[in-house]
């Protein structure tokens, strides 16, 4: 072929002339998603205001939390992080944002969250739900089987779990374990038999059994494809392709490859199927159960309840029981471990804070307020183990990314801005947990004793604002469920075990993609030498008036206004034990001579 000067010189002209007009186009758009749209006065990155490929960008470093809280320190109390969302922090702007009269949806984000066609649209899908009509409904209807109440009805079938799980770990004392993976164990075992009344063993099994890989590569997606929706969106034609059963295996097969890497090094005894499955196997079960009618009447796990309820209200769809039911493992287990792996993790690296836990627990068994596996209720014999865990809750809640939602319409006036309908904002619950408003100067710093020091009007703002748990309406279904296990299996950990970490000293890597999780923190316990009897075994009665689940309660059963944290502050600790009349039998004679000491 033969191609002259001029045929050069034109081409080279016309890509010239397209990167002229290419570059003027574009300088034209920066410019005015930069200064002429209303977000112009809000504060923030450059590259933020002009695409999302920044904040897209910043997902995929798995450090959002860290993100938003240098965020604010530089721009202020709201920061505009990409050309339509902006992210907040003040509690003025918690309380319009999601407060009970707040008329803020959820934004786009969520929609990663769902199933992008899988389904016909008749879905029990919480998290991802914009109709609130029929998310209204849903609630109401399965609301009786995530009650604190029926929690305590359930608690039989947790406490036989955790007997024998902590029996299993005494055995295992010594071996270097990633915390993570063990409070994920702790809490699918917790999960399934609330659920179920029935465990498949993770902990014993000792390896993941493809639900914890699974999950985190789930989450890894949706956190950054959130926010491009068209693209979660787009994989509906994939999903019309593509049968059902196909999908599923499609999407559980990394899991299923990385498990099968695992339990190849264990004995053949050890395997366990995948928890999706299993799951499946038992609302299978259960529902055939159902048709037959074997089911008891007194229910004991949730599976039971939810079919009950189904049964007093067919409202309640078959289907969307067993959705509910696959929310308490897709929902549940993660946050639950985050919340006992971070709890851990601040106990063990504050100095004297274990030691002070133990002795406080130890005093709580031998003046008969704390069972052997502890009662939910019981925490609130253990007041500074409570501000532990409050403290590592605002620290360190699960969800390390804003919780999505949009300006109404109308618009509105927040931090000074102008914020048009429709604008995406968001509180990042890490941001709001470091609040100095509300927790003081030293906010950054895990220092449980903060807790004693509060007024009980301060430590009611507090509880009041956390995200721990969400807010609002779209606040956490399970927080009931999630917080009567921690209730039980915190105390348990440190009354039977001490712990500490593989490598003292080293820093607290996280992993951020929505849920947020230590990353790669070995761990190591040792049984304790002594553990107190306890002087008579008897459960404490339970009452229908309970403390709030967020933090710590302002006031006890009986509705006084006593805060547990304020009564232990005021009698201090080696006080109230000795004020305490102990039954003097022999065994808690024999126990108040011994010394406390990890073996
Ligand atoms: C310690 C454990 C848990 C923590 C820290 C936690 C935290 C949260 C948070 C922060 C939200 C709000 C998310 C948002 O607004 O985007 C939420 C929502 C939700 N949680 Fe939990 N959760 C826990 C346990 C559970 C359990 C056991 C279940 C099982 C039922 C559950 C089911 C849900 C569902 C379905 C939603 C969506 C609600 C909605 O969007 O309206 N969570 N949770």
């Amino acid at each position: 072929m033969y191609f002259n000067n001029d045929t050069f010189g034109s081409s080279a002209t016309s890509l010239t002339s397209l990167a002229v007009v290419s570059f003027v186009i574009l300088s034209l758009y920066c410019f005015y998603v930069r200064e002429l749209t209303p977000l112009r006065n809000v504060p923030g990155p450059f590259f933020a205001s002009i695409s999302p490929l920044w904040l897209i960008t910043r997902q995929r470093t798995f450090q959002r939390p860290w993100v938003d809280l240098d965020l604010h320190k530089k721009y202020g109390p709201i920061v505009r992080v990409s050309p339509n969302e902006v992210i907040v922090s003040s509690t003025k702007s918690r309380h319009v944002i999601y407060g009970p009269t707040s008329k803020f949806p959820k934004g786009d984000w969520y929609i990663a969250t769902g199933s992008a066609g899988w389904g016909d649209g008749d879905e029990l899908d919480f998290l991802s739900e914009l109709d609130m009509d029929k998310y209204r409904l849903q609630r109401r209807l399965v609301g009786p089987a995530y009650t604190d109440n029926f929690m305590r009805q359930i608690e039989g079938n947790l406490d036989k779990i955790l007997e024998r799980n902590i029996d299993i770990m005494i055995q295992r004392a010594g071996r270097i374990e990633d915390i993570d993976h063990v409070a994920n164990f702790l809490a699918s075992d917790c999960l399934q038999v609330a659920t179920f009344g029935e465990s498949k063993g993770l902990l014993e099994a000792g390896v993941d059994d493809g639900s914890i890989e699974l999950t985190m590569r789930l989450w890894g997606y949706m956190h950054w494809v959130g926010y491009v929706p068209r693209l979660h969106r787009a994989r509906k034609w994939f999903n019309i392709i593509v049968k059902p059963k196909l999908r599923i295996i499609l999407a559980m097969l990394p899991s299923l490859l990385t498990q099968k890497a695992t339990i190849h090094s264990k004995p053949a005894s050890q395997m366990t199927e995948h928890v999706f499955i299993w799951m499946r196997k038992r609302i299978r079960d259960r529902f055939d159960s159902f048709a037959s009618e074997n089911l008891p009447t007194q229910a004991t796990d949730i599976a039971t309840r939810l079919l009950q309820i189904h049964a007093e209200k067919p409202a309640l769809k078959p289907h969307w029981v067993s959705e509910m039911l696959g929310t308490n493992f897709g929902a549940g287990v993660e946050t639950t471990a985050i919340a006992i792996s971070s709890f851990l993790d601040f106990v063990i690296s504050y100095p004297g804070c274990q030691e002070k836990i133990q002795k406080e627990i130890d005093e709580a068994r031998a003046a008969g307020e704390l069972s052997k596996i502890p009662k939910q209720t019981e925490i609130e014999s253990l007041p500074y183990l409570s501000a532990c865990l409050n403290e590592s809750k605002r620290l360190h809640p699960a969800v390390g990314s804003p919780l999505q939602r949009v300006v109404p319409h109308g618009g509105m006036e927040l931090e000074g801005k102008w914020l048009p309908a429709g604008t995406a904002i968001g509180i990042n619950p890490w941001v709001m947990g470091r609040n100095k408003s509300l927790f003081g100067a030293d906010a950054d710093t895990f220092r449980p004793e903060r807790w004693f020091e509060m007024s009980p009007e301060q430590q009611k703002a507090c509880e009041a604002n956390s995200m721990f748990f969400g807010v609002g309406v779209r606040s956490c279904p399970g927080k009931h469920l999630a917080q009567a296990i921690l209730n039980k299996v915190l105390p348990l950990l440190l009354m039977e075990l001490c712990w500490s970490h593989a490598q003292p000293g080293a820093s607290r890597p996280i992993r951020s993609a929505f849920m947020t999780r230590l990353h790669k923190v070995n761990v190591q316990w040792k049984k304790r030498k002594v553990v107190r009897t306890m002087v008579h075994e008897t459960p404490q009665e339970t009452s229908a008036e309970t403390p709030s689940q967020n933090t710590i309660s302002a006031s006890d059963r009986s509705g006084r206004n006593v805060n547990p944290i304020r009564r232990h502050l005021t009698e201090s600790l080696p006080e109230a034990t000795k004020n305490r009349s102990l039954p003097q039998t022999e065994a808690s004679l024999k126990d108040a001579d011994e010394p406390i000491v990890c073996a």
